[in-house]
């Protein structure tokens, strides 16, 4: 296969930062997505309707000049957001779904919730009025084992969390073991987001020849068979898993130092990435269903009409793109890829 024209995709899972950050990293999504889901972790985070109208006005006003892009805005979940503002969030029709970051797991966590159990008349605020609630889905306990964040998170907030709000949307975001896919698959109104690095890499890729900082994201790569899973769950067909790139930049002073930031760039070049991964499993027929259908499908959005279309040709990601201070590196800085988008 030479072309690959799909309906236009969408990114479920987007950190796209304010100011300066956003203007170099917006045209990438722009050129590759119609729509995305913007996290709301900035510094202080979105916490109220108010703030993500101001901070969705600042990013039409990036959005490069001719081009269509519409952003879809999350509410940071904090330990005292209001049932009010779950009201107000759904009344405004720009507010998709509320996030949820336990405090202290990831980057710009730390107004995140202490303890969901704190939430419960939010959420069930949320159920009644149809919101969905992302879940960045990892414990934060110093005691748990960096690799087991994911599953002991399942275990000990995610099932009593979906046995007392049955009814509440959950999207469990960037999944990253087969524990995770288990539990989506065997659960009512759950859906997952996959990212391109998780379908792609297994924790080998980290240690490649020395310590690699770029293929450093929350949460962390996991063993091979994880990988398998989540590929496997990807090109299933099943509507439960979606494509979210969680894209997120940070510096490359930042990635590369003595304690550097979590997460992996990807806007560059996503379409490509995925349909990489998705030729590997031999499922590129699968690949439009995940990337561009079951996301509004969940979000009760519709789809896209407008294509787009991936070529065969060799090319190679760039070792930086402009950003900041220090310039960005984009996930697999400086290797070949064989798809390309128009
Ligand atoms: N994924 C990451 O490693 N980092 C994200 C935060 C997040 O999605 O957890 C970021 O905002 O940098
Ligand atoms: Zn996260
Ligand atoms: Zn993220």
């Amino acid at each position: 296969m030479q072309n690959l024209t799909l309906t236009r995709p969408d990114d479920w899972h987007l950190h796209l930062r304010d100011g300066e950050a956003l203007k170099a990293v917006l045209p990438h999504t722009v050129h590759q997505f119609a729509r995305a889901i913007i996290m709301p972790n900035l510094k202080p985070p979105i916490r109220s309707v108010a703030d993500a109208a101001a901070y969705r006005e600042r990013i039409i006003a990036a959005i490069p000049t001719g081009k269509q892009f519409e952003s879809l805005m999350t509410l940071y979940l904090t330990d005292n957001t209001s049932p009010e503002e779950i009201i107000s969030a759904k009344a405004s029709q720009f507010v998709k779904a509320i996030k949820y970051y336990p405090a202290g797991a990831t980057t710009n966590s730390d107004f995140g919730v202490t303890d969901i159990r704190k939430c419960d008349r939010v959420l069930e605020m949320m159920e009644q009025v149809d919101i969905p609630l992302l879940l960045h889905g990892e414990v934060t306990d110093r005691d748990v084992d960096v690799f087991d964040r994911e599953k002991v998170f399942i275990e000990k907030h995610l099932i009593p969390l979906k046995e007392r709000f049955s009814n509440l949307r959950v999207v469990l975001e960037h999944i990253t073991t087969s524990d995770a896919v288990q539990f989506v698959l065997a659960t009512n109104k759950i859906a997952a987001t996959i990212t391109p690095q998780h379908l792609l890499f297994s924790r080998n890729i980290i240690f490649q020849g020395g310590i690699r900082p770029h293929f450093y994201c929350l949460p962390i790569l996991k063993r091979e068979k994880h990988r398998l899973a989540l590929l496997q769950a990807a090109t299933s067909g099943n509507p439960k898993f979606f494509l979210g790139t969680d894209s997120a930049p940070h510096t490359r002073n930042s990635k590369e130092s003595s304690c550097g930031c979590a997460g992996c760039y990807s806007a560059l070049h996503a379409m490509e990435l995925y349909a990489s991964a998705f030729e590997s499993a031999n499922s590129l027929d699968k690949l439009e269903a995940f990337a561009s259908f079951y996301g509004p499908d969940f979000y009760q959005l519709p789809r896209n009409t407008e294509q787009i279309t991936l070529t065969k040709t060799t090319w190679r990601i760039p070792d930086e793109v402009p950003f900041l201070e220090s310039g960005l590196v984009p996930l697999c800085a400086g290797q070949e890829m064989r798809w390309q988008m128009a």
